[in-house]
């Protein structure tokens, strides 16, 4: 059923890539209706196309079927109502902490003393006070993420796109990382969607749990988050918790295997191509 109140809907939703005279279906007809302030996770094995969803909500690619629709306008292209937040922080290396999350607002024509203005709020946000002035390489790799969301944010998006953004960091790191994206979320009210390999983590952040088939990626389930907020990390040992994501990992359990053992064997494969190639002073891959 199709909920008019919700401020982001996919609709019958697809991608197919055509490159070289081959083509790759990633994503079919995927319907999903996002209410406003909702967290959403999306899960599924290696190359269901979760990454490929988020850039078609963002609008960086286009859809080959179905629409995404924001407030009921269709996205026909990036616009500053969606951030996108990679694994990687993409922050510019001469730029200072501030300039670097002011970046979008000097393009939407800010003055210097508003962007500064707006990037100490955000710093405040994201629990980096007094860094306004470092470079990103005087920052752990938690810090330039915690920029990184900043910078997300400084244009006041609606939706947050979130593409395994906790993935590059340590476990601890990733802990409180998550926990500190939850408060954020919390005073932020924005609607997330965000893409995880890690089933703890999207039962730990989220309202509800879009689950994916291997590719072409459709929709597996959805299912309800139930417990209860503001979460802890206590939580998570909780058995509410494990049930939540013993639940999640037994849709998803044998294609992640399945993708797994294909990964590994195209490795193999590749890396026999590339002696073979070797030997024939060719580069192969
Ligand atoms: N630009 C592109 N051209 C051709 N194929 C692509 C392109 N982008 C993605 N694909 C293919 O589409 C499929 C889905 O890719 P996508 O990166 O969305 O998956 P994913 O679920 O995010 O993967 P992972 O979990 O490994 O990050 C994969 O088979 C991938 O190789």
């Amino acid at each position: 059923m199709s909920d008019a109140s919700a401020k982001l809907r996919l609709e019958n939703l697809g991608k197919t890539f055509r490159r070289e005279g081959s083509e790759v279906e990633a994503l079919h007809g995927i319907d999903l209706d996002v209410p406003a302030g909702e967290f959403v996770s999306v899960v599924g094995a290696s190359g269901c196309g979760k990454s490929t969803l988020l850039r078609l909500v963002d609008g960086l690619i286009p859809a080959t079927t179905g629409t995404v629709t924001l407030h009921g306008r269709p996205v026909r292209g990036p616009g500053q109502d969606r951030a996108l937040v990679f694994q990687q922080d993409r922050l510019l290396p001469w730029r200072t902490v501030a300039r670097n999350v002011g970046l979008g607002l000097e393009f939407h024509g800010l003055s210097k003393k508003e962007c500064a203005a707006k990037a100490a709020e955000l710093l405040d946000l994201v629990g980096l006070p007094g860094f306004a002035d470092a470079y990103p390489h005087e920052l752990s790799g938690g810090m330039r993420q915690r920029v990184n969301i900043a910078r997300a944010l400084a244009v006041d998006p609606d939706v947050l796109l979130m593409d395994e953004p906790f993935a590059a960091l340590d476990g601890q790191t990733r802990e409180l990382m998550q926990g500190e994206l939850l408060r954020i979320w919390a005073q932020r009210a924005k609607t997330v969607l965000f893409v995880t390999h890690q089933v703890d983590e999207a039962v730990y952040l989220s309202d509800r749990i879009v689950v994916l088939t291997a590719r072409p990626g459709r929709v597996r389930a959805v299912l309800d988050v139930t417990l209860p907020r503001p979460r802890t990390l206590a939580v998570k040992r909780s058995p509410e918790f494990a049930r939540h994501v013993e639940h999640v990992w037994s849709l998803i359990e044998g294609e992640v295997r399945q993708s797994m053992e294909r990964e590994l064997l195209a490795g193999r494969r590749d890396e026999t191509r590339s002696r073979e190639g070797g030997e024939h002073g060719r580069t192969v891959g």
